[in-house]
């Protein structure tokens, strides 16, 4: 077990897993990125702002200094928006050293460049960083429910089976059960394209179309993340595990999911700046939106649920037009064995 762990970014799920680490005896370093939210949470130990009413234990060390956070330990795990990541990361680029492993806890493709997370940790680490080295920590884990220690699963991904199962052993507790895979791109497209579907999801529930178009919508989506997923080099079993259909599943169902929740409000009516003007926390699904349906056209893959997400957050599509254009698409095959002997 890795004796210590930083974690950076003290938002819901950075706090969520410094609480649950430190009652499992880790010992955990929570870096702020505001040295007032620094110390008001080393004086209440409490994170009101983006966890209310858990408590974090007094042995949780939490500071706003990067050098601090760094030395601390020689697992950093990530916890800020996935946009952000690569500037946050090349502000602690200098303090890097050969031993430590970095894990992306945040989901999503950066704009720009189209990366996944694990692509932009090498743009900024590698060389000073071995590859191997870096993994990500994906699954359906709800950041209230970690906290308080209820039951959860969530997969470690790196490509070396080593680190894979550093990362697994520094994060297992009896409560937060994790998995190893080595498929970092099948992990990461499927826990970042889940909160698309979580917008498709919300939005289905804002407008009221029912369980039926809700589950559609999970098995449809999970077929056309797949898609998208093998296209960039995946494994198809990957799609059937934690951060395919376990993310997929959670966090188009849940009360907690902050995608699901935006896309319920568009459903109901909202724009997209309404919407995102109540939110305190980052809602990935939105700019990782626009990510997947570039993917999905510079690889020539039909992705419709994301397409119609995209056409009602970016053009101004009416939902019910375009669960009309789902509906009438041409007819399909599911699931047909000559097709499913092709995949990997
Ligand atoms: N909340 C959850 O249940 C889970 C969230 N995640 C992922 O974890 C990542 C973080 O999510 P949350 O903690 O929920 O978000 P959040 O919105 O609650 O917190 C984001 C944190 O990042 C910090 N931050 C923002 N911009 C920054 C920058 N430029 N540099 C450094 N720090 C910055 C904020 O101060 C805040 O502490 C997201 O990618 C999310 O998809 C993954 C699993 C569960
Ligand atoms: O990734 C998450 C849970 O696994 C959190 O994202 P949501 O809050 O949108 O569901």
């Amino acid at each position: 077990m890795s004796a210590s762990i930083t974690i950076y970014g003290a938002g819901s799920w950075g706090t969520a897993l410094a609480v649950h680490l430190a009652q499992s005896g880790r010992s955990v370093t929570l870096w702020a990125r505001r040295s007032d939210q620094a110390r008001a949470i080393r004086e209440n130990r409490y994170n009101d702002e983006y966890l209310p009413g858990i408590e974090i234990p007094a042995d949780v060390r939490v500071t706003s200094d990067l050098k601090e956070a760094a030395q601390a330990s020689n697992l950093w795990a990530l916890a800020v928006p996935s946009q952000q990541l690569r500037s946050f990361v090349m502000s602690l680029k200098p303090l890097i050293r050969p031993d430590i492993v970095v894990v992306s806890l945040a989901k999503g493709i950066e704009n720009d460049s189209l990366m996944t997370m694990s692509q932009v940790l090498e743009d900024v680490l590698v060389p000073q960083l071995d590859r191997s080295r870096i993994g990500v920590l994906y699954g359906p884990s709800h950041a209230e429910e970690v906290a308080e220690g209820r039951p959860t699963t969530v997969v470690a991904a790196a490509h070396s089976p080593a680190v894979a199962e550093e990362i697994q052993e520094a994060f297992m507790t009896d409560r937060l059960r994790v998995y190893a895979n080595t498929d970092v791109i099948g992990v990461e497209i499927g826990g970042s394209a889940k909160n698309v579907l979580a917008i498709a999801a919300g939005i289905s529930d804002g407008v009221g179309y029912g369980d039926n178009a809700k589950a559609a919508l999970v098995t449809r989506g999970i077929a056309e993340i797949k898609r998208l997923g093998l296209a960039l080099g995946a494994k198809s079993m990957t799609f059937a595990g934690l951060a395919g259909i376990g993310d997929l599943v959670v966090t188009c169902m849940s009360q907690h999911s902050r995608n699901r929740g935006l896309g319920e409000q568009i459903g109901a009516g909202k724009k997209l700046e309404e919407a995102l003007a109540d939110m305190h926390m980052v809602a990935e699904g939105v700019k990782t939106t626009q990510s997947i349906h570039d993917l999905a056209q510079r690889h020539h893959i039909e992705m419709p649920i994301t397409e119609a997400v995209y056409e009602v957050l970016f053009n101004d599509r009416r939902p019910h037009e375009m669960m009309e254009k789902l509906m009438t698409r041409s007819a399909k095959r599911e699931n047909w064995l000559p097709e499913v002997l092709q995949e990997r």
